[in-house]
């Protein structure tokens, strides 16, 4: 059986709930707020583990949170996540124990806290504009520059297959775009046109014309819990690219385009691979490098890291996946994370 896929933090502990976090919250103290009278910004409630519940077992917050989807403050979208991304992980730790008991009460928790629906509707509320934008507008950008740089006429006017592992919604900037047919999958389906589906029980396509010329994982790889876990979903992308589209395009020798596709669009949060104990940007090329995967564009904000890997096939891989298969410390510090990707 394979190991249970849940979110993580990007490495750190939340030794603190969420609830210490935001001490003024007026979920803690309804009181304490009306009587300093301060004015708050709608949807800005608290996620905290001491919330109301009610006899059904869900809580207040969440019911709140559901009804209330554009108007998420980012610090309480923040929060949200991490609760769900820690909760999720020590899921995944009672799971390996076969703590069947703890696991159901976590499940319990979730379920509190509205769920993958909620962790949904706090991510959908992050790519505001205001708080990051939607990160598929980076790789719309990258891919019009190389296309547009193409002179052969006959590349540029195919409609590029794209598979987006972790959709959210149905028109972000690449569904806009008119570059892709797009198939979008997610574990849990917020739209008819998104599959529900765990990317890691896609059935492995066999010929050309269900292989994609562009896979996104954006946001997705951090969601995943364990370490070889990760690893199995970076080495599953391999199996869903196809290398045929630009034949053709080759004999004219390499260009801008040969040399981006197919390829895979990584995005993480920016301290999985700046501030973490075990990853950064050379160990994680490294690993790609062993699937067959090269570096082609990057950049870097202050909160997320955003990759094009263009796949130069398994033949050409360094062949190293083993020596990623431990742990080892590329940044040693207390303040560092513990994000960390191996293969077994
Ligand atoms: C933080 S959201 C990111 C969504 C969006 N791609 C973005 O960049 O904002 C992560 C999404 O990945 C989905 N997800 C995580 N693991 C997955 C898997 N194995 N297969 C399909 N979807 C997955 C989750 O259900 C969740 O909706």
């Amino acid at each position: 059986m394979r190991p249970h896929r849940a979110p993580t933090t990007t490495g750190s502990n939340h030794s603190r709930s969420d609830f210490n976090k935001y001490p003024n919250s007026s979920l803690r103290f309804p009181s304490m707020t009306r009587a300093r009278k301060r004015t708050k910004k709608p949807g800005s409630i608290l996620l905290s583990r001491h919330r109301n519940l009610r006899g059904d077992g869900s809580s207040v917050v969440a019911s709140r949170v559901l009804s209330n989807t554009s108007s998420l403050s980012s610090k309480v979208g923040r929060a949200l996540i991490r609760n769900h991304h820690t909760l999720q992980k020590r899921l995944s730790q009672a799971l390996s124990k076969n703590d069947t008991e703890t696991a159901n009460s976590i499940r319990a928790e979730i379920e509190a806290d509205g769920g993958i629906e909620r962790y949904q509707q706090a991510s959908v509320c992050g790519q505001g504009n205001q708080r990051g934008g939607d990160s598929s507008k980076i790789l719309i950008g990258w891919l019009r520059e190389v296309i547009q740089s193409s002179t052969n006429k006959k590349v540029t006017n195919k409609r590029l297959r794209l598979l987006e592992v972790g959709a959210l919604r149905p028109d972000n900037a690449c569904s806009r775009s008119n570059l892709f047919d797009v198939t979008r999958i997610d574990l849990n389906s917020r739209d008819p046109s998104i599959e529900a589906q765990d990317f890691m029980d896609r059935p492995i396509p066999t010929a050309d014309s269900e292989k994609f010329d562009i896979i996104s994982l954006s946001l997705v790889l951090n969601y995943v819990s364990l370490p070889t876990a990760r690893g199995e979903m970076l080495e599953r992308t391999t199996e869903f690219l196809r290398h045929t589209l630009l034949e053709g395009d080759q004999e004219e020798g390499p260009s801008r385009v040969t040399e981006s596709f197919p390829s895979l669009f990584l995005v993480l949060p920016a301290p999985c691979i700046t501030n973490s104990r075990y990853l950064d940007e050379e160990r994680l090329e490294g690993m790609m490098g062993s699937l067959g995967y090269q570096l082609a564009r990057r950049k870097l904000s202050a909160k997320l890291i955003y990759q094009l890997w263009h796949h130069i096939g398994k033949a050409r891989s360094s062949g190293r996946q083993r020596e990623f298969s431990r742990k080892g410390e590329v940044n040693p510090g207390r303040a560092r994370n513990n994000f960390a990707i191996l293969f077994r």
